[in-house]
């Protein structure tokens, strides 16, 4: 509904005092507008020769509590909500003497940039959360019918050259913008605190977690680990200020709403292709480990490209307590292996397919020593886009700086992933609990006549940690403890298993190995029994998959045809 909204009154009360005394003089002198203010602001504008209300005359309370209190009175909230329009409202109005604001400017207390400072205490970090800044707003942009409301210092002369086109008013259109911009301004603020407390209590936990061990999955531990998984999901799910991202609660009921507020880690120079604008933002509760809270020692700007095969490169190594390599390339691993070193590791990843490692991704769970520098440098002489580990001996670095456009990233450490996964569609986003392979191996069955042999187990176990990182369908073939045959993404499972078999027989042709001894693991059921009879006719003698199938059974009868033994994991991995 169209209201008057002359600007007569304006309170204005900024902690950025960027374009204020300007814009306070032009409302006063070119509209006549009395300016109501609070303490700092009004010392600043009363210094530049422009009349002020101080707010405590508006008012008539006193400033108090060291600023907590200042502009939280009825008069002034009565002043910016009144409808103009309702005779109830300006009965009220003025019955309690209440004087109409038709303008607020407000910016707020710095919070974000007082908590980006590590030296700040957690009592002046609370003492910057600003409440009477966003309650005004709040109230002025509810009624921006009437209300202007200012947020922005860039949006003054915008005011400012409405009121002059239209006789010391602006137009509901505009009023409506600075409405939307204030809840968007207010929600950001209140996810910053949020996102603050919550790291708070995330420090606290990793603190008391001083002792507990650090190793999630099956296996030996981590020696590099410094936060432990118990510790890690508890520090996600403690942020109880904002439980939109507590990962734990909102598995159990996903919240209506959810406010991120993500902050800029990077601009990057353009997105998936050059005439795509892109950056990259942190989440809040981001894993103390994470890609976003990785370090970047060398090399040229990371792309959007080399951020999204990073993050699948570092999301699957991470799956691994023993040393772990993993070359990575178009999201898919076309190399894994563990081994008891990171750099035998990272020979056996390497020698799974060197032509797709060309231009690849090495992600290492194990810091990175010269030795294995030199391997991929020197020995093998491959081009790698990003190298990201935990961290890297000096010699290791040292050597990489003959590589300047190599781009090295150190983690820090081990841990287990960010909770939760955000993912957009057109006009959407896509939220779920991140997908970890640390089932119960006790829970697993086995079908089959034939039992795996141990060393069987032991593939398997490996291929299916890995088959997780390869993109639905998904077949991983592997041999010793590496995937050397990888069918991914395929729209039907027997062309993954097909094409896997294939890579895995020019694997061991390539390696002089006998192709024979293959273990097979799929991220999802088989709906026929065809996948199981192309797995046995290229030498696979053991199989893990989910099961669940109807045709479970066929499945199981192929398999004792051919003498493979299956194990059923009763868990899906899809990736898609
Ligand atoms: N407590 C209050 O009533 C209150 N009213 C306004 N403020 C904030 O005080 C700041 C301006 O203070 P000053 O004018 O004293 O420099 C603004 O950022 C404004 O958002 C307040 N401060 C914090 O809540």
């Amino acid at each position: 509904m169209a209201q008057d909204a002359r600007i007569r009154r304006a309170l204005i009360s900024v902690t950025d005092k960027t374009g204020v005394v300007d814009f306070a003089r032009e409302l006063v002198e070119a509209h006549g507008v009395e300016i109501v203010s609070t303490g700092g602001t009004a010392r600043v504008l009363i210094e530049a020769g422009i009349p002020v209300v101080p707010i405590e005359e508006f008012t008539g309370f006193p400033e108090m509590m060291d600023g907590r209190v200042k502009t939280l009175h009825p008069k002034v909230h009565g002043g910016l909500l009144a409808r103009r329009d309702l005779p109830a409202h300006m009965e009220q109005v003025r019955e309690h003497e209440i004087g109409l604001i038709d303008l607020v400017a407000v910016n707020l207390y710095e919070f974000e940039r007082t908590v980006a400072d590590p030296t700040t205490s957690f009592a002046d970090a609370i003492e910057h959360i600003d409440i009477g800044g966003p309650s005004m707003l709040r109230s002025a942009a509810k009624n921006a019918d009437a209300v202007t409301v200012v947020v922005d210092p860039a949006d003054y002369t915008r005011v400012l050259a409405e009121m002059a086109k239209y006789a010391g008013a602006t137009q509901l259109a505009t009023r409506r913008q600075l409405q939307a911009k204030v809840y968007a301004r207010t929600a950001a603020y209140d996810a910053a605190i949020a996102s603050y407390l919550a790291e708070q209590l995330e420090q606290a936990d990793a603190s008391a977690a001083t002792t507990a061990s650090c190793c999630t999955g099956i296996g030996t531990e981590h020696a590099a680990c410094s936060v432990d998984s118990a510790s890690a999901s508890a520090a996600v799910a403690a942020p109880a200020a904002d439980s939109s991202l507590d990962a734990a609660a909102w598995a159990a009921a996903p919240a209506a709403e959810l406010t991120l507020s993500l902050t800029m880690q990077q601009e990057l120079r353009y997105g998936e292709n050059p005439h795509q604008t892109a950056a990259f933002y942190r989440l809040p509760g981001a894993s103390a480990h994470s890609l976003a809270s990785a370090h970047q020692i060398q090399g040229k700007e990371l792309s959007y490209n080399n951020l999204l095969d990073t993050d699948a490169a570092w999301a699957l190594v991470r799956e691994f307590n023993e040393p772990a390599c993993v070359v990575l390339k178009h999201q898919n691993p076309c190399g894994s292996a563990v081994a008891p070193d990171i750099t035998t590791a990272y020979d056996r990843a390497f020698a799974c397919d060197p032509k797709s490692a060309f231009g690849g991704i090495i992600a290492c769970n194990r810091e990175v020593p010269l030795e294995l520098v030199e391997h991929f440098a020197d020995v093998n002489k491959q081009f790698v886009e990003v190298l990201i580990a935990p961290s890297y001996t000096p010699e290791a670095l040292e050597r990489l700086k003959r590589r300047q456009n190599l781009r090295v990233l150190a983690t820090g450490g081990v841990d287990t992933p960010t909770e939760m996964e955000f993912r957009s569609v057109d006009g959407g986003m896509l939220v779920q609990t991140v997908d970890r392979v640390d089932e119960d191996v006790a829970n697993f069955s086995v079908p089959t006549k034939r039992q795996p042999t141990d060393s069987e187990l032991a593939d398997l176990l490996f291929a299916w940690r890995v088959c997780k990182g390869v993109k639905s369908n998904a077949i991983l073939i592997a041999k010793d403890q590496a995937g050397v045959g990888m069918g991914p993404g395929q729209p039907n499972r027997v062309d993954s298993a097909l094409l896997a078999c294939t890579r895995a027989e020019d694997t061991c042709e390539r390696m002089g190995v006998e192709a024979s001894g293959f273990v097979c693991a799929s991220d999802a059921f088989f709906p026929f029994r065809d996948n199981v009879d192309v797995l046995a006719e290229h030498d696979v003698t053991a199989i893990i998959q989910p099961g669940g199938s109807k045709r479970d059974d066929e499945c199981i009868a192929a398999c004792d045809e051919h003498g493979i033994a299956m194990v059923f994991t009763g868990v899906r991995h899809f990736r898609h």
